[in-house]
């Protein structure tokens, strides 16, 4: 492909991105992947040149641009060697005309900047390392981290491995043998708030596809009672081969009705030495990881988002058991999914306590603490541990 067919591409994967985002379709790496299925005539170096061009307009526009030449074009802004691209050639794209629109540069949603300005919003979407966490039911970091000599160990998470460049770790022996599992240090750390041990009832109430189940698997050791709940029969579905890889047994999985949740839960009211809420939320603290996240968020939609976040916290709390712990996390820096979030349910269960999650990392956000990816070099997270009264 020429430079200006690489630019043309570009832009007709930049109008289906827009497209997907605003009709709430399919991410932008699946219709990458599809778009180069049906074009076989564009070998690796095309692809990953095409691929480069589309994140960077991504990365430069936090509204949804109003097309795909328009986020391109906002790219020529940027590098003038680009326009060179825009030659009419029959793959390439039209002429710029005088006074044409570029996407205006912008790190985030211009309705959710006042809300993110305690933030440096650059670095929510910056380069993410590569985290790794080492599977303590059939290693140690100890024992695992000198066999990768590129990797230092994580500050905070006790059992993570960094590596600043990503590479392909599912074709490594050690994660196929469940050693280690991909997890950034910020979910680390929530697992750990948890302080789940052998012994416990552990519920984690919206478990997903079991990443911090798995942790929390590792932190019980095979003792102990582990529940993990969704309403995604997809997402659980995906638990059971990682938790065979891993090696952990016995974790017991609940497909949720939505809106029915506290009925199957019933039977362990009161029982759970540790619930975690992992709650559905807008995930602007994973952008840098998902940078077209930004142009599917809307008021309505995040809306949505904090009341079901208070539905399953309503949810949660009579699982505690007296004396129990409930954590809630989100991988969002916006305080009405975190600390107000937290707040409100304070305000409704005055006689639970707020404690420490975990030791140093982060910074205090109302009743919980904030991972920022600028500071602690995680994904943006809140979280909070909260006391259940005896
Ligand atoms: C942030 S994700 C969880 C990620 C997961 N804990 C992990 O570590 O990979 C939030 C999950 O909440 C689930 N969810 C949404 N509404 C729920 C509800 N009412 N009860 C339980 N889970 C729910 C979603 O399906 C989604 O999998």
């Amino acid at each position: 492909m020429t430079p200006a067919a690489r630019v043309q591409a570009g832009i007709e994967l930049l109008d289906t991105i827009i497209a997907s985002a605003r009709d709430g379709g399919a991410a932008a790496d699946t219709l990458i992947s599809r778009y180069f299925k049906t074009r076989r005539y564009a070998g690796s170096k095309d692809r990953r040149a095409v691929r480069d061009l589309v994140y960077a307009a991504i990365r430069r526009s936090g509204d949804r641009p109003q097309s795909g030449r328009a986020a391109m074009l906002g790219l020529v802004a940027d590098d003038p060697a680009l326009a060179a691209a825009f030659d009419g050639s029959p793959h390439g794209p039209a002429p710029v005309e005088a006074g044409e629109g570029a996407a205006p540069a912008a790190p985030v949603p211009a309705w959710l900047a006042p809300q993110l300005a305690d933030y440096d919003t650059a670095a929510l979407l910056g380069r993410a390392p590569l985290d790794l966490r080492v599977n303590t039911l059939k290693a140690t970091r100890d024992a695992v981290a000198p066999l990768w000599p590129d990797a230092v160990l994580t500050p905070h998470a006790a059992n993570g491995l960094r590596f600043a460049a990503p590479f392909a770790v599912e074709d490594d022996p050690r994660w196929r043998d469940g050693i280690v599992e991909v997890q950034d240090e910020g979910s680390q750390l929530i697992a750990e708030a948890c302080a789940a041990a052998p012994g416990m009832t552990v519920v984690d109430l919206c478990a997903g596809a079991g990443g911090k189940t798995l942790a929390l698997a590792a932190a019980i050791a095979g003792q102990g009672r582990l529940v993990a709940c969704d309403t995604n029969r997809d997402r659980l579905s995906r638990l059971a081969p990682r938790a065979a890889r891993a090696g952990a047994t016995a974790i017991e999985q609940r497909l949720l009705d939505p809106g029915r949740e506290a009925a199957a839960l019933a039977d362990l009211a009161g029982t759970a030495d540790v619930v975690l809420v992992d709650a559905p939320c807008s995930g602007t603290g994973t952008w840098r990881r998902n940078p077209e996240a930004r142009w599917r968020l809307t008021p309505d939609r995040l809306a949505r988002l904090v009341a079901a976040q208070a539905a399953i916290l309503q949810v949660a709390a009579p699982l505690v058991r007296p004396g129990g712990a409930l954590v809630y996390a989100v991988c969002s820096l916006l305080d009405a999914e975190g600390a107000a979030q937290v707040d409100s349910f304070a305000g409704q269960c005055a006689d639970w306590r707020a404690e420490e999650p975990f030791g140093p990392a982060g910074r205090a956000r109302g009743h919980g603490r904030v991972l920022d990816p600028a500071r602690d070099g995680t994904d943006g997270f809140f979280v909070a541990r909260l006391r259940c009264p005896t």
